[in-house]
């Protein structure tokens, strides 16, 4: 397609493709993909963030760790890149045990069978076209085979003996195969950034006028209303400045 590589985003790139291809690409299909994608890339984000600071808060000697690599590593005075991620394992194995103990889309997203097929190690079962099919994304995340003692936010589990940061191949956070989340590099880059200014300028704590319990703000199943996503229960943090 002339000129979609110099396209400055995703909408432009659409409408020179509707120019040529107007039976495939039209002003329908745009506004449904870019409301896909707002849809797909903020709640999503936005609630990782807010387990992130549920967990600092009830593991604060964590909490401290983080801050105290990023302060390290890029000091006070500017914010994170994605230049400063080799320098912050500690933080991104934070992030990642985040994203396994929220396992924020806990049954994946559905998906149709399009065509038969027979399930590998599975002596033979077979799924038939048009079945709705998922992955239990909570269950894997919990399983204490691969992830040991998996109540525990236990950031070392992705840490490599050397201290480097090695991603759990056992995580499916972002789905798996061909229709994976397509926002997961972006997600990962917004989810450090943000991450690292929030522990770099606040210290965290619940509102003390609330007297719901650390478990009833993260694990009382009676909070999840049977969305795709699963999000902590509204409540209020109070975001203390650090002294920097
Ligand atoms: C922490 C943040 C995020 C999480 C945990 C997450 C998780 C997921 C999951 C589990 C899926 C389903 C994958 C599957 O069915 O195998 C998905 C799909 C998708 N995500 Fe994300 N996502 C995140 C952020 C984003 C962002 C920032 C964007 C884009 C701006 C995005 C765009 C999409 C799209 C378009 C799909 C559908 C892909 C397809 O059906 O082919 N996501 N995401």
């Amino acid at each position: 397609m002339e000129g979609v590589d110099r396209a400055r985003d995703y909408i432009e790139a659409h409408l020179l493709y509707q120019r040529d291809q107007p039976e495939m690409f039209n002003n329908t299909r745009l506004t449904m993909a870019v409301s896909d994608l707002f849809v797909a890339g903020t709640d999503t984000t936005a609630n990782t963030l807010r387990w992130a600071i549920l967990y600092m808060i009830d593991n604060p000697d964590v909490c401290e760790k983080v801050h105290k690599e990023v302060v390290k590593a890029i000091g006070n005075d500017r914010l994170a890149t994605m230049q400063d991620k080799a320098a912050l394992p500690y933080t991104q194995a934070v992030i990642e045990e985040v994203n396994r103990k929220a396992s924020l889309a806990p049954m994946g997203v559905f998906h149709r069978v399009v065509d038969e097929v027979t399930l590998a190690n599975s002596g033979g079962w077979k799924l038939q076209p048009d079945s709705i099919c998922t992955f239990n994304t909570y269950a894997i995340h919990h399983d204490p085979a691969v992830f040991p003692q998996p109540e525990k936010f236990l950031p070392e589990r992705h840490l490599k003996e050397d201290g480097q940061f090695a991603a759990s191949p056992h995580l499916s956070t972002f789905g798996l195969g061909k229709r994976a989340c397509l926002g997961e590099s972006l997600a990962r880059m917004e989810l450090l950034v943000f991450f690292v200014a929030l522990v770099q300028r606040y210290s965290f704590s619940l509102d003390p006028e609330d007297s719901r319990t650390m478990w009833q703000l993260t694990e009382d199943p009676s909070f999840s209303k049977g969305t795709v996503l699963r999000s902590p229960p509204l409540h209020k943090i109070v975001f203390k400045a650090r002294n920097i």
